[in-house]
Order: C-alpha cells, then sequence, then structure tokens
C-alpha cells in the first residue's frame, strides 16, 4: 500500500517539500520553491540522485505549488498517477487550541486564518499553502502540524507572562514556543543515543537554525522554552534579536518616530546576526571571524553568551540534565558555536571534548562528563509525515470514535 506524504512547509517567500516515506524515513523527492512574488524565482527539484533547476519566475503560491507538481511530473515521480497518502503542512501557531496533529477542514482552515494576528510572518503563508494544496489533491487528506503543539505541557508558571489580565485573557498573551516538531524528533533521537526511553531523559536542546531557540525536557514533555507569544523571543537568530527589554521599542517608537509595522520589520529581518555584522549566515560569519573580523567576532560572542545564559536558567529549571542537545544547521554543524555556548560550565558538570566536538561526532562530551554533549540531526519533514500518518490510522481504526476535528 502506498504510504508515502508529501510534506509542505510553506514560507512567505518560498515552499520547501519533501516526499517521504515514513516508515523508513526514505526520501523519495523533494525540493525547494524559492523566490515567490519575487523578480527572480527558483524551482529546485531532487529525485533519484538528480536535480532538476527551473529559473522561471514564481509569482504566487498557487503557482509555486502548480510548478511542483509539474516538477514531479516531468522529473518523478509522478503524483497525478500515484497521489501521496496523505498531505502533511507545517503550520507555525497552534494558539491555545492546536495541541494535536489536527485533519484539515474548512473550520479548521478558519480557525488557523483567526490565529494570524499571532504569527503574521507565518500563518498566512501556511494556510496559502494548505488552501493551494487542497485545491490540487481534493481527494487525499491533509493534516495541519503544528509548532507550537509540542509546548502545550508547559506548566502555568513558565508560560504565563506578568502582564495585565485583559491582555492575557482577551488577546491569548502568553509564551506558545515554536520549533515543536524538531523538539519532537529530536528528544526521541537523543534518547536513543542514551540509550533510555524518552519518558526517562531530561533534556536542553537548543535548536540553532536561521530562527533558533531553546527548549528544557523534562520526561520527554516540554516544561519551559524561550521563544514566546510569537517566534521573537529567545536566543540571538538569523535575523531576529531575541530577547530585549521591551522598553527598547517605546524609546525607538519615541526617539526616532517608529511604527509598530516599522519595529516589527527591524526586530523580525534587520536584527539578530544581520542587525551585528550585515549577514545572517553563520558560515561566512565564521570564516569572517577567523579573518579577524571584529563585528562578525562580537555577532558570534552575543550569540554564544546568550546560549550560555539559557543553558544554566534551565539547568536550574530542571534540576537534573541527562543531556546538553544541539540541532539545526548552526547546531549541527559549527563546533565553534557549541565551544562557545558551552564555556565555562565544567562546574555545572558540562565537559565537552575538544576533539570529538572539532569532528562533530553524536557525543562531543568528555567520557567523564556527568552532563552529555550530543549533536542529533533534526529532521521536521520526517517528524511531519510520521505525525500525519498516525492522526489518519487513528482516524481510520475500526471502532475509534471519530475525532472532534
Ligand atoms: N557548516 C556550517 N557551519 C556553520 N553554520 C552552518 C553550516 N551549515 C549551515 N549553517 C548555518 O545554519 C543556518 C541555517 O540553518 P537551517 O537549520 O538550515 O535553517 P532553517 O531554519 O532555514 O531550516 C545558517 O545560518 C547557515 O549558515
Ligand atoms: C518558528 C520559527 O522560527 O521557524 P523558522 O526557524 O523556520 O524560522
Ligand atoms: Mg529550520
Amino acid at each position: 500500500m502506498n504510504r508515502r506524504v508529501l510534506v509542505l512547509n510553506s514560507g512567505s517567500s518560498s515552499v520547501k517539500y519533501r516526499l517521504l516515506d515514513p516508515a523508513d524515513g526514505g526520501i523519495v523527492a523533494g525540493g525547494i520553491a524559492e523566490g515567490i512574488g519575487e523578480p527572480t524565482g527558483r524551482l529546485t527539484h531532487q529525485h533519484g540522485g538528480t536535480e532538476a533547476v527551473d529559473d522561471d519566475p514564481i509569482p504566487d503560491h498557487e503557482q509555486a505549488l502548480r510548478r511542483v507538481l509539474t516538477a514531479f511530473r516531468d522529473h518523478g515521480p509522478d503524483l497525478e498517477s500515484v497521489p501521496p497518502a496523505a498531505v502533511g503542512h507545517r503550520v507555525v501557531h497552534g494558539g491555545r487550541r492546536f495541541s494535536d496533529p489536527t485533519v484539515v477542514t474548512d473550520e479548521v482552515c478558519a480557525a488557523i486564518d483567526r490565529l494570524t494576528p499571532l504569527a503574521p510572518l507565518h500563518n498566512p503563508a501556511n494556510l496559502t499553502g494548505i488552501e493551494v494544496a487542497r485545491k490540487l489533491f481534493p481527494d487525499v487528506p491533509h493534516v495541519a502540524v503544528f509548532d507550537t503543539a509540542f509546548h502545550a505541557t508547559i506548566p502555568a508558571a513558565a508560560h504565563t507572562y506578568a502582564v495585565p489580565p485583559e491582555w492575557r485573557d482577551r488577546h491569548g498573551v502568553r509564551r506558545y514556543g515554536f520549533h515543536g516538531t524538531s523538539y519532537s524528533h529530536v528528544a526521541r533521537a537523543a534518547a536513543a543515543e542514551l540509550g533510555a526511553e524518552v519518558t526517562d531523559v531530561n533534556l536542553i536542546v537548543l535548536h540553532l537554525g536561521n530562527g533558533a531557540s531553546a527548549c528544557a525536557i523534562r520526561g520527554g514533555v516540554s516544561v519551559d522554552t524561550s521563544m514566546g507569544l510569537t517566534p521573537l523571543e529567545g536566543l540571538v537568530m538569523g535575523t531576529r534579536s531575541g530577547d530585549l527589554d521591551p522598553a527598547v521599542m517605546m524609546h525607538m517608537h519615541r526617539a526616532a518616530g517608529m511604527s509598530a509595522v516599522e519595529l516589527d520589520h527591524a526586530l523580525n529581518h534587520e536584527s539578530g546576526l544581520r542587525g551585528l555584522a550585515g549577514d545572517n549566515d553563520m558560515r561566512r560569519l565564521r570564516a569572517r571571524a577567523d579573518r579577524g573580523d571584529r563585528a562578525a567576532r562580537l555577532a558570534r560572542d552575543v550569540y554564544c553568551h546568550r546560549i550560555r545564559k539559557y543553558v544554566g536558567a534551565y539547568l536550574a529549571v530542571l534540576g537534573h540534565v541527562d543531556a546538553i542537545v544541539f540541532t539545526g544547521g548552526v547546531g549541527e554543524n559549527d563546533d565553534g558555536i557549541r565551544a562557545g555556548g558551552l564555556a565555562g560550565l565544567h562546574h555545572l558538570g558540562i565537559a565537552l571534548d575538544a576533539e570529538r566536538n572539532a569532528r562533530g561526532e553524536t557525543r562531543v562530551s568528555t567520557v567523564a562528563s556527568p552532563v552529555a554533549v550530543l549533536v542529533v540531526p533534526t529532521d521536521e519533514e520526517l517528524e511531519i509525515a510520521r505525525q500525519s500518518l498516525a492522526v489518519l490510522d487513528a482516524r481510520n481504526r475500526p471502532g475509534d470514535a471519530a475525532p472532534p476535528e
């Protein structure tokens, strides 16, 4: 039986996609449509060891997904003759309502739309992807998998902001947390590496990609995380500031006349590594720092200092920690950031092995380190595919009541 899942991660100007078989994690095909709505666009499709590139402009998300289907038809495998068993969609913000993967209906789409004020940069693009894909695959079940879902277990003491009651009650102001599919995947993989059940381990996971966050995991469930109402809080990111005194915004409003829209743009797109050193690509910053570039060095120092603060905080939150886990493009590849982020924490039982770290082994701590330090690749697409099939299997199980959605 065909159990392949097409996973779509629709962003504001790109659609990443992957066709995979969750049974063995095998990637059948995948690619990315980039520069949607921009003068230059590119679709890169990979299948069977070959890569096809199409540089025609891509006016909108509908055209992007139509072009993805054409790439599947031209370069394989043809999705029109063998459609996927399901389409799994990444949705960044699930608000208070969605704490499980959810089969998409018109009503679910309307609910995702209502969450747009909480994730203005992410949810509209996710929803457009869902709507276009439902038109193109009307007979296939679509499942929404939410970045926020994994954090539904965070206790009130950790997810509540100390703000006036109507902010919390009427406007949904609280910590939600993101990168949940990554944490779910990485926590299981890290537990396997430790030779334990995920329900038996306490972890601090650092997801360091373009967006970056930290998560405190107790017995396999999230008990605190660094991103908050939106994916802006917490660690320093590629283009986002992370933690900031909220008064900075009022100051910039008063001192420079910046509007809410301008502040939103500056903090989400012109800050972080880009704000500190003019570039959000950690590979290039590392090369510059190695050549002695002061702005690049400062950017990496600020980035590492913030990581160290969160590691210290989550050691205190968890009490006992089995492992600190690095994942994401930076976490998996940049040994300098791993070393800088954990520098000086020997007294807390965290000892990195410099050579293992430089080689990027799975276990980069010393044999004697009381807390293990691991490098575990994330795979958000595989996790979305698995969760999508799991919810459909549960729905189809004979005798089971229909789920609420
Ligand atoms: N070898 C490497 N060394 C340092 N940084 C790297 C390396 N490879 C990728 N990165 C960085 O990882 C970041 C992107 O991470 P990724 O997890 O792919 O992002 P996204 O959030 O878009 O999925 C970029 O800053 C990139 O420079
Ligand atoms: C939620 C978030 O930050 O996502 P990304 O890392 O894809 O930007
Ligand atoms: Mg990512």
